[in-house]
């Protein structure tokens, strides 16, 4: 069985460091990084989305969009921050990075898990949050019960285990924060960011990820 190793307390960054972000925090439909746009919507995705990577690697495919990958001088308040969760979190090597930006309570990632084979078995992935504080939860999946095997005459896929309390988590991920997510979350655990009707402000999400070349 696998462990979620996660810290109670998501970490926090100094928050100064997002001032180059500042034009994405903006609600209007555009928002640029530097002197680089990023525009919104990509392929129809419910959150504006771009990928920056270091150059040679792997492509990146997942759930159907196979995005164009940046580079990090295209945009050098990332490369900062990326310093930053370096220095945070010694001895990672983060190479590549998903950044989301959700103009409102409308915008939303649903329930997934970033386990590509790129990124390895047991990745560990540095999730940075500015702006609007907006709830993250993680759900484990259901454990995989062999086939094989019965004990009640019940066939398997029925007796698969319900999930409790300890089978999900939530965290408010606020301006500044923070959360790792390491050893097996990708392969045990789901995650999501909900739609929120009250919300109206723009969170920018970085998720720093080092993909295996
Ligand atoms: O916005 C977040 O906090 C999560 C983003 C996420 O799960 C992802 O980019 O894979
Ligand atoms: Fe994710």
């Amino acid at each position: 069985m696998g462990t979620l190793r996660l810290p109670r307390q998501p970490h926090s960054l100094d928050p100064t460091h997002h001032t180059g972000l500042r034009p994405l925090l903006r609600s209007d439909r555009m928002g640029s990084v530097g002197c680089r746009h990023i525009s919104c919507s990509q392929q129809n995705q419910p959150r504006d989305t771009c990928y920056v990577a270091s150059a040679g690697l792997p492509d990146l495919v997942y759930s159907g969009y196979s995005p164009r990958a940046y580079l990090w001088d295209e945009f050098p308040p990332l490369k900062e921050i990326l310093e930053m969760v370096h220095k945070a979190l010694p001895g990672n090597r983060f190479n590549s990075l998903l950044l989301n930006r959700y103009k409102g309570g409308n915008d939303y990632v649903g329930w997934h898990s970033d386990d590509e084979k790129l990124y390895g078995s047991a990745p560990e992935i540095a999730s940075v949050s500015f702006g609007c504080e907006r709830e993250f939860f993680l759900k484990k999946k259901p454990s995989k019960i062999s086939h094989a095997v019965r004990t009640d005459g019940e066939p398997a896929s029925k007796r698969a285990r319900k999930n409790t309390d300890s089978d999900q988590r939530s965290f408010m991920l606020k301006h500044g924060s923070m959360l790792v997510m390491r050893g097996y979350t990708q392969r045990d655990w789901i995650h999501s960011v909900p739609k929120r009707a009250k919300v109206e402000a723009v969170r920018i999400n970085l998720t720093f990820r080092h993909v295996l070349s």
